[in-house]
């Protein structure tokens, strides 16, 4: 029986950080995944896949260009979803193949197959030939991470009921789409259908969505799709699904119904822990499937086994499972662990994309933080006016009494990367004299951060004071 230092179960983000971390530790290090090729929900259903669809919809619809030459204008007509699966591929390919690259330059020992535990400290894989080795492990990471949640009442017949992992496996686009379950996977694939003109609705159990957003935000971001058309049923709950002329249509609460030619159910995932045998090793999981840690350490309740990623339930982002997995790691290998910062960003990529780092203004005001907003409109900023941008905004939220960074709230073109400007000076505990007292790029979307602290420092400082400031400061 082969013996590892670790033995990792599932090669997704954390996983794989994980093993690498070890290996690189000079451990011995096995990655267990049942999965055909490397790289888990992230690289084959998730992250990966859904960004790439999301790309490659806005450039062949011309979304980006739209703001100049009007909502007729297209790269490409007629675009079918065999020009959406060709990037697709070609771009997982890559992935997988840096993956293998990584393992394989790292001495990261693979075996593919079904990994059940048999002890605390022994593994079995059942292999694709129907036979099952066994290997042993000093330290264990169970980073199986989560499938989509399929109740018994949905009829999913993989081509007009579907979950988010067959969409990528889409041969036909459909006109038409009800997107059941307004989560971020939902509002994700709600918008970019519809930036392909996909009529979507999007049916959500809640009176509202996306709770962890900052309400400014969302009232923007809903206005921008109502004003392309998405249509919102919220707090309907779909009590079951019927099928006319073949095409699904969901029967709502109180009698409405929703009629599309394609319907994507997204009401959240559970912890893939069903087939790990659990009990052999002495965890149990919750109604969910997740396992609990110690947030310091990923600890499972027995100390040589952790769980990382979206096994141990939120935030379920592959940027913080990559952490979590080299967090475990070097517990696991006794080395000293890296501090954990305050604050990660959250990035939604709908279309528009939504992203924020810290505290939203219902958290600060919750605390009792006198605070104050800046705010900036894309389309205020040169940038936003060579782009054509029409919608998006930027709002800086201030402590009054420090002036510190407490938050950074975008939605809009660019979103996701530029909000990392507002993480390093929020983690680096920096002040709103950061973006006043610095000088940007120009033109760029990042003035935004400058025209959000000026709004805030204009409020902030009262008026004779801001002159003379404004006459110190000026060249
Ligand atoms: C549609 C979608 C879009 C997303 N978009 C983003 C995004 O934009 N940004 C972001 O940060 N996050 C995003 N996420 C979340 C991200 O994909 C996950 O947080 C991340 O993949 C979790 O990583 P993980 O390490 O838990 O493993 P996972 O990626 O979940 O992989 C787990 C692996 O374990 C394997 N496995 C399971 N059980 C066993 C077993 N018994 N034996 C052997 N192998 C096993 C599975 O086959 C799988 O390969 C998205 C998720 C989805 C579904
Ligand atoms: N950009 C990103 O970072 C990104 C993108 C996609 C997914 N993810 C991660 O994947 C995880 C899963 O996402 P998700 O959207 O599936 O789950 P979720 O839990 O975020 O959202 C599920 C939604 O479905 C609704 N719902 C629950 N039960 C329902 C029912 N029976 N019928 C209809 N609606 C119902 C919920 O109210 C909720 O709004 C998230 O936690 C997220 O962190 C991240």
């Amino acid at each position: 029986m082969q013996s590892y230092d670790l033995v990792v179960i599932g090669s997704g983000p954390s996983g794989r950080r994980a093993a690498v971390q070890a290996a690189k530790l000079g451990r011995s290090v096995l990655v267990i995944e049942k999965g055909r090729r490397v790289g888990g929900v992230s690289v084959h259903t998730g992250t990966i896949p859904s960004k790439t669809l999301r790309e490659t919809v806005l450039n062949l619809t011309g979304w980006r260009e739209r703001g100049f030459y009007g909502l007729a204008y297209r790269v490409k007509q007629d675009i079918e979803a065999g020009d959406l699966m060709t990037r697709l591929h070609k771009t997982l390919e890559h992935e997988v193949e840096t993956l293998e690259h990584q393992f394989a330059r790292n001495r990261v020992h693979m075996l593919r197959g079904l990994a059940t535990f048999v002890n605390p400290h022994r593994i079995e894989v059942q292999v694709e030939s129907g036979e099952s080795q066994t290997v042993e492990a000093a330290r264990i990471v169970i980073a199986v991470g989560t499938r989509p949640l399929r109740p018994s009442h949905i009829p999913f017949n993989h081509t007009t009921v579907i979950d988010s992992d067959e969409l990528v496996e889409l041969t036909t686009l459909p006109r038409s789409m009800t997107v059941v379950g307004a989560g971020v996977i939902g509002v994700e694939y709600a918008t970019i259908f519809s930036a392909l003109d996909v009529r979507v609705t999007l049916v959500e159990p809640r009176s509202s969505f996306l709770d962890f957003v900052d309400r400014e935000l969302v009232d923007d971001f809903v206005h921008q799709l109502r004003d392309r058309g998405v249509g919102f049923r919220l707090g309907s709950k779909v009590q079951s699904i019927e099928f006319e002329n073949s095409q699904p249509v969901a029967m709502l609460e109180g009698g409405r119904r929703v009629r599309s030619e394609m319907l994507l159910f997204t009401a959240g995932r559970v912890g893939a822990t069903d087939t790990l045998n659990l009990s052999a090793c002495g965890l149990a999981s919750d109604d969910r499937g997740r396992l609990t840690v110690d947030p310091q350490t990923f600890q499972t309740a027995v100390p040589h086994i952790y769980a990382t990623g979206d096994v141990i339930g939120f935030p379920s982002l592959a940027s913080t499972s990559l952490e979590q997995g080299r967090i475990a790691a070097c517990h696991a290998c006794g080395e000293p662990l890296p501090p954990v910062p305050a604050f990660f960003p959250y990035g939604i990529y709908s279309v528009p994309e939504i992203s924020m780092v810290g505290l939203s203004e219902e958290e600060v005001r919750k605390a009792g933080t006198p605070y104050e907003c800046g705010i900036a409109r894309l389309r205020e900023t040169s940038r936003g006016h060579i782009m054509g941008l029409n919608g998006g905004l930027l709002k800086m939220i201030v402590s009054i009494e420090t002036r510190r960074l407490l938050g950074v709230h975008i939605v809009g073109e660019g979103a996701t990367e530029l909000v990392h400007i507002g993480q390093a000076v929020l983690n680096l505990g920096g002040t709103l004299d950061y973006f006043i007292d610095n000088t940007f790029n120009y033109p760029t979307l990042a003035e935004a951060y400058k025209i959000a602290a000026l709004d805030a420092w204009n409020r902030l400082t009262p008026r004779k004071e801001a002159v003379a400031e404004v006459t110190a400061v000026s060249p």
